[in-house]
């Protein structure tokens, strides 16, 4: 039997895939973070017709809620939270969160209060059938670019999470973040907390590193520990408090940071400033 060109391709792909898989470390980091996108960008094509029954609104959150909880088990990565009872407060919240990578979305994903939608650079809408998704549930996109634009939706998103009784999830760093700290915080979540007078609840994800490393490109099964930490209260604050909110909040997640970095066996809890 002679085997066509095409059939030759074919036999080489499905040989060479695997062991190219199993022995370079790169391939397999850049198999992963191809199909993570991939799926993400799959998934929503399914989304999308369950949330534009609803239009754009907040509830459809939980839609992608869950359908995006299943991938930690694809990826082996085992989430442990903790502090879920600084969670039982029913009136509208900031969450503001450390940013290490897009991973973030599976931590972000477990532990999603109900009507709270998260803060996205506005490229995001631009991202395919994930973008169309992410904007009928909600999403508040901004401009980077654009601080007085950005600043005006951030106040625009303080009247409705009043108006409306939605919650908001920010990352304060402002963008993802591998060093193994956390970036100095930009000041738009604490203003935002500010003119609602609603509390900011601080919560943070565990290092990847013993798991994920996009320098290393390494990606390989693990465990993250998200910690969420006691609400701090901005009643009676005003805009001039906003320095000093930031800086201590940004302290208590240091600190949390550090801690859960030293818990690693074996660890110490070097690259934390
Ligand atoms: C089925 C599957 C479907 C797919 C599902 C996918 C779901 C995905 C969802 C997850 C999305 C996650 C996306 C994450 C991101 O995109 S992170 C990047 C975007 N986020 C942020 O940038 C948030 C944090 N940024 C800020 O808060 C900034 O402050 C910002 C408002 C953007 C302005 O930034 P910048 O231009 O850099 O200026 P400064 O920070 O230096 O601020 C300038 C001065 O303005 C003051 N300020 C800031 N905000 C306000 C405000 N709201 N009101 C009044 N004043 C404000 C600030 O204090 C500065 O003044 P001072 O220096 O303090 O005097
Ligand atoms: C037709 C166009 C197709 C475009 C394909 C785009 C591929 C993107 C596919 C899926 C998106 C997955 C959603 C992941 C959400 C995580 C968002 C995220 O982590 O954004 C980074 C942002 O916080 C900070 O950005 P920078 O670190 O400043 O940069």
């Amino acid at each position: 039997m002679e085997l066509s060109v095409a059939q030759w391709l074919l036999v080489v792909c499905l040989v060479a895939f695997p062991l190219l898989y199993e022995w370079s470390v790169s391939f397999k980091y850049f198999c992963k973070m191809a199909f993570y996108n991939g799926w993400i960008l799959t998934l929503a094509i399914l989304a999308i017709p369950i949330c534009a029954v609803r239009g754009r609104n907040v509830e459809n959150m939980k839609v992608l809620q869950f359908m995006l909880l299943h991938i930690k088990y694809l990826y082996g990565i085992k989430i442990e939270v903790r502090g879920w009872e600084n969670f039982n407060i029913k009136e509208p919240y900031v969450v503001v969160s450390n940013h290490q990578s897009s991973l973030d979305l599976l931590g972000m994903m477990e532990i999603l209060p109900s009507r709270c939608v998260p803060i996205a650079k506005r490229e995001l809408m631009y991202a395919g059938t994930a973008g169309l998704a992410c904007w009928l549930a909600g999403v508040i996109f901004i401009n980077r670019k654009k601080t007085d634009d950005a600043i005006s939706v951030m106040t625009e998103a303080a009247e409705t999470m009043l108006k409306e009784d939605v919650r908001v999830w920010v990352f304060p760093e402002g963008t993802r973040n591998h060093s193994g700290s956390l970036l100095p915080f930009k000041r738009g979540a604490f203003h935002l907390a500010v003119k609602a007078q609603v509390p900011v609840i601080p919560v943070v994800m565990s290092s990847y590193k013993d798991f994920y490393c996009k320098k290393e490109r390494k990606f390989t099964t693990g465990k993250c520990t998200v910690r969420i930490l006691p609400g701090v209260h901005t009643k009676g604050l005003s805009s001039d408090d906003v320095p000093e909110l930031a800086d201590r909040v940004r302290g208590m997640m240091l600190e949390a940071f550090s801690q859960m970095s030293s818990e690693r066996p074996g660890k110490g809890p070097g690259g934390v400033h």
